[in-house]
């Protein structure tokens, strides 16, 4: 391992209501291989990945233990929490012997395309800043609505849509949710991500932004589903590289 480690905590502690299946959607499989094993696998092979800790749902930890077996950078497979930010807070816990200036990467299992040019970029820029992001532009005009009014139109070129993973500095991830959680108001309202809970707790911390990609979609409603079907269909066409 090299001085400073870099850990890739993959967040599979959810069980995939807008989905719909039967069991967790991190389980099901796209292309022939699961959801979780392709996310791993795409850290495992990543040379700046030291090593992997996968949060999973509560009550399906052997099948995540399965999934993580060919991949010797797993170190650990732990039960998530209720929400996003316990699951989160549950692979902290697992980190805490770490340094703080140890690296890591929260990335959700459910998005099983992301590549290694992403993971490469979001490492280099640790390097430098504190905190880092992945994003994408929105081909959509995106709107502030109250009720069913419209109440602003926030110019369409300075938004992106956020993407995982989302890389810190350990300390900085730990200040911002010992913080998060000395304030009443947090679990009622937590931010849907880790970047929100620095952005909302240490405002001061700049989140620099790093390229994400189309197919790094997260596998949220039924029609994601589809289209994972057909992002793997490439995989084995003749000059794919997979
Ligand atoms: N308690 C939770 C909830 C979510 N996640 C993870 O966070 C990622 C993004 O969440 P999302 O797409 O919302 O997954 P689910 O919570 O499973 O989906 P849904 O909200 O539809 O139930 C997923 O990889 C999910 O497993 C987690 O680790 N712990
Ligand atoms: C982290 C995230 O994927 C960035 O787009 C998103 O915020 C997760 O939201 P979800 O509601 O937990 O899917």
């Amino acid at each position: 391992m090299s001085p400073v480690t870099t850990t890739a905590v993959i967040l599979a502690g959810g069980t995939g209501r807008r989905l719909g299946l039967e069991g967790p959607k991190q389980l099901a499989a796209v292309g022939g291989r699961p959801i979780l094993t392709r996310a791993i696998a795409a850290f495992d092979a990543a040379p700046q990945i030291d090593d992997i800790l996968v949060v999973m749902a509560p009550g399906h930890l052997a099948a995540a233990e399965l999934a993580a077996g060919p991949y010797p950078k797993v170190t650990g497979v732990i039960t998530g929490g209720a929400s996003r930010t316990d699951s989160t807070l549950r692979a902290l816990s697992a980190l805490e012997s770490r340094p703080g200036d140890a690296r890591v990467l929260f990335h959700d299992a459910a998005r099983p395309f992301v590549d290694a040019r992403i993971i490469a970029e979001c490492v280099a820029t640790l390097e430098r800043a504190e905190a880092v992001a992945v994003a994408v532009p929105s081909s959509d005009t995106v709107v502030v609505v109250e009720g069913d009014r419209v109440v602003e139109m926030p110019p369409r070129g300075s938004l992106r849509r956020f993407q995982t993973p989302q890389g810190f500095r350990l300390a900085t991830i730990r200040t911002a949710y010992e913080r998060a959680l000395a304030d009443p108001g947090f679990a009622a309202n937590p931010p849907t991500d880790d970047c929100g809970v620095v952005h909302r707790y240490l405002p001061g911390v700049p989140i620099t932004v790093v390229p994400g990609s189309e197919q790094n979609i997260k596998i949220t409603h039924p029609v994601d589903l589809i289209v994972a079907e057909q992002i793997t269909s490439r995989e084995n066409a003749p000059g794919s590289a997979d």
